[in-house]
């Protein structure tokens, strides 16, 4: 089922609109308090919106109507959620949780059951059915609440930060997982993480301070990102300013060399750059960019980024070992090639 959706929550400064094509995954990305679990909460039924409207397929999930929200029940709307917490039944085995939507359709409690096995096989959790959640750990609460979530047969799969606070291990486990279960269905998850999303998601939606600042196709977005935050999230540097001829200028008057085709002098501009394309190089080179250095942070496999305000780069310790800038001083970069630069004001 496609979802349509416009989701306002006015106390919380939420004001979304999202389009999910039936069959895909939307990933919900954006920075602590951007308004992720209020919009899946939203769509769950467990926080009202006050305004906007949203459909699954042909169904109403609420809907504004000159200022009264109708909304549909949060247990008629067909959609399953998977949170951080399993948010699993303290009290019965991980067996019954799995047959309780088969159960609560009215199946009989043998054919409930078996359905669970079945889930609870396909999630790789079938050994844990005698179980009760309080004995599981973090990663094996959220493949039986995955398996929960499928019993229900939802039309639109729902997932708050799926990955978080898993190990390594069990976080690979689970990507690999959702990979497979989620082929084929319609579903929104929120995460942190660029790697989640290019791994699971078709499209992304990028959420700052409650609305949708930027969003498309996963490898499009990623690979042209609109924002300082995506650009992060996507691994590379990002630097804005203004727009002078062949050049970026940053707030600081420094000038970036950049190709811009069509730009107007004075636009607002910004340009991205992989950050193992960026050189320290020695004070007295001409041009390059100062900036002052507030981190030097090993990256493992011999590479140390040096983190300024405005940019970083990603350099050898053999490179580093030349002109190591120390933090609180200013390192010199050289970008190597010219980035291409794209206006911000359209
Ligand atoms: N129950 C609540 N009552 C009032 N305000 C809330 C409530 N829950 C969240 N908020 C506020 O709504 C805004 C959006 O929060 P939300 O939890 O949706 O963001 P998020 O993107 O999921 O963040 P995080 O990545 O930290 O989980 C924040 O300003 C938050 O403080």
């Amino acid at each position: 089922m496609t979802l349509d959706a416009v989701v306002g929550v006015s106390s919380r400064a939420v004001k979304a609109v999202l389009h999910v094509p039936e069959g895909t995954t939307l990933a919900l990305l954006g920075p602590n308090g951007a308004g992720k679990t209020t919009v899946i909460e939203a769509l769950a039924g467990l926080t009202e919106p006050d305004s906007g409207h949203a459909t699954l397929g042909d169904a109403v999930l609420f809907s504004d109507r000159g200022g009264r929200m109708r909304l549909t029940e949060s247990r008629s709307r067909g959609i399953a959620l998977v949170t951080q917490d399993a948010a699993l039944f303290p009290h019965v085995s991980v067996l019954d949780n799995v047959a309780f939507p088969s159960r609560s359709r009215g199946n009989s409690r043998a054919d409930s059951r078996a359905d669970a096995h079945e889930w609870l096989e396909r999630v790789g959790a079938g050994h844990l059915a005698a179980r009760r959640p309080r004995t599981l750990s973090g990663g094996e609460a959220r493949r039986v609440a995955v398996a929960r979530a499928l019993a229900s047969d939802p039309r639109l799969m729902l997932l708050d930060e799926p990955f978080a606070s898993l190990d390594i291990e069990s976080a690979v486990a689970m990507r690999s997982l959702l990979r497979e279960v989620l082929k084929g269905r319609t579903a929104v998850l929120s995460t942190h993480d660029g790697l989640d999303a290019i791994d699971l998601a078709h499209t992304i939606a990028v959420l700052d301070h409650g609305i949708v600042v930027e969003g498309g196709a996963t490898s499009a977005t990623f690979e042209h990102p609109r924002t300082a935050f995506t650009a992060a999230l996507a691994g590379l540097v990002w630097l804005s300013g203004t727009w002078v001829e062949g050049a970026l200028t940053l707030a600081d008057g420094q000038l970036v060399p950049a190709i811009g085709e069509g730009l107007t002098l004075g636009a607002a501009v910004a340009v991205t750059i992989n950050p193992r394309a960026v050189k320290i190089v020695p004070p007295t080179t001409p041009g390059g960019v100062r900036d002052n250095v507030l981190a030097l942070e090993p990256r493992g496999d011999g590479i140390v980024r040096v983190r300024c305000s405005a940019l970083w780069a990603d350099v050898s310790i053999a490179e580093a070992s030349h002109f190591l800038p120390r933090v609180g001083e200013p390192a010199h970069f050289d970008v190597a090639a010219r980035p291409h630069a794209f206006s911000l004001d359209s």
